[in-house]
């Protein structure tokens, strides 16, 4: 059963091609701003619809039972956030809300799919950009159907690095994400740079425009998609402490290599998340 997820890798491909153009049409007029965790993690009305629309489609497509979802605004309405061995999807509807809030032109769908809870294929569409990045387990991986692939730069010092610093405004929480970066660019490395989306920056790490991207702070729907494409792009996936990566950890690195990634993990102050996978807190 060589092909059993094509269909459903094709059919995302579309989805989220579609959910990109209610985004940016929705982006033509005003955006109504709410906050979820904090003052500054923000969500509108069109992350919400671009979720119902894509949960919807995939629903109406593979049948209400037998696939699974796990949605960013689902999940923030508590929606249980397990990955079980179920085929489950795994949807970011707009990653990036700030930048769509403030017209910063990076917005992506993030769509992955996930069987026996491992990453089957990822689609991710850079909606403003028009960028089509996709990906399927052993395939290789793609923007608008050309091949990609990641940077074969060793040398740390001819690098450029991509972390962001997320929505957390703990203190001591800040201070380490600063201070890691600033170990970083005192390496030196050629730059630092930060997409606002998870999603997109490991677009950049897969097509070969920065060497690395390392985040804590994000979520599974954040680099799910992007995981499996920056792997088939040739790259590699790990957690901020060397060990494997792990998808429901809240922390990443995504590399052109080991050499690179694991002189970044040197200088990586790493702090507590709680996990996404964690029970869920009675009030
Ligand atoms: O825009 P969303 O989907 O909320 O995701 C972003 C997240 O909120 C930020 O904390 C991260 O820094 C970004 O990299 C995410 O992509
Ligand atoms: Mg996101």
């Amino acid at each position: 059963m060589a092909d059993q997820w094509q269909e459903a890798y094709d059919f995302a491909v579309q989805v989220a091609r579609a959910a990109g153009a209610v985004i940016r049409k929705a982006g033509e007029c005003e955006i109504k701003v709410q906050t979820k965790s904090c003052t500054v993690d923000l969500v509108t009305q069109t992350d919400e619809r671009v979720e119902k629309i894509i949960i919807g489609s995939l629903k109406e497509q593979f049948g209400e039972g037998t696939h699974c979802f796990i949605g960013e605004e689902s999940v923030a309405k508590g929606e249980p956030c397990i990955l079980t061995d179920k085929p489950t999807w795994i949807i970011d509807p707009v990653d990036g809300t700030t930048n769509f809030v403030h017209g910063f032109p990076f917005v992506a769908v993030s769509i992955a799919f996930a069987v026996n809870k491992e990453l089957e294929f990822g689609v991710i569409y850079s909606c403003l950009e028009d960028k089509m990045y996709k990906a399927r387990k052993g395939r290789g991986a793609f923007c608008d159907d050309e091949p990609i692939q990641v940077s074969d730069v060793k040398d740390i010092h001819k690098s450029i690095i991509i972390s962001e610093h997320g929505t957390d405004r703990d203190k001591q929480k800040v201070k380490k994400i600063f201070s890691t970066m600033q170990k970083i660019l005192c390496i030196p490395v050629h730059g630092l740079r930060g997409s606002g989306t998870a999603a997109t920056n490991m677009c950049l790490v897969a097509s070969g425009a920065t060497e690395a991207f390392f985040e804590i702070g994000i979520h599974c729907w954040d680099i799910a998609a992007g995981a499996v494409i920056v792997k088939e792009a040739g790259g590699v996936l790990l957690d901020v402490d060397g060990g494997p990566f792990d998808l429901m950890s809240r922390r990443m690195i995504s590399a052109n290599n080991m050499v690179i990634a694991e002189r970044i993990i040197k200088e990586i102050e790493i702090f507590d998340s709680v996990r996404d996978d964690a029970p869920i807190q009675k009030k």
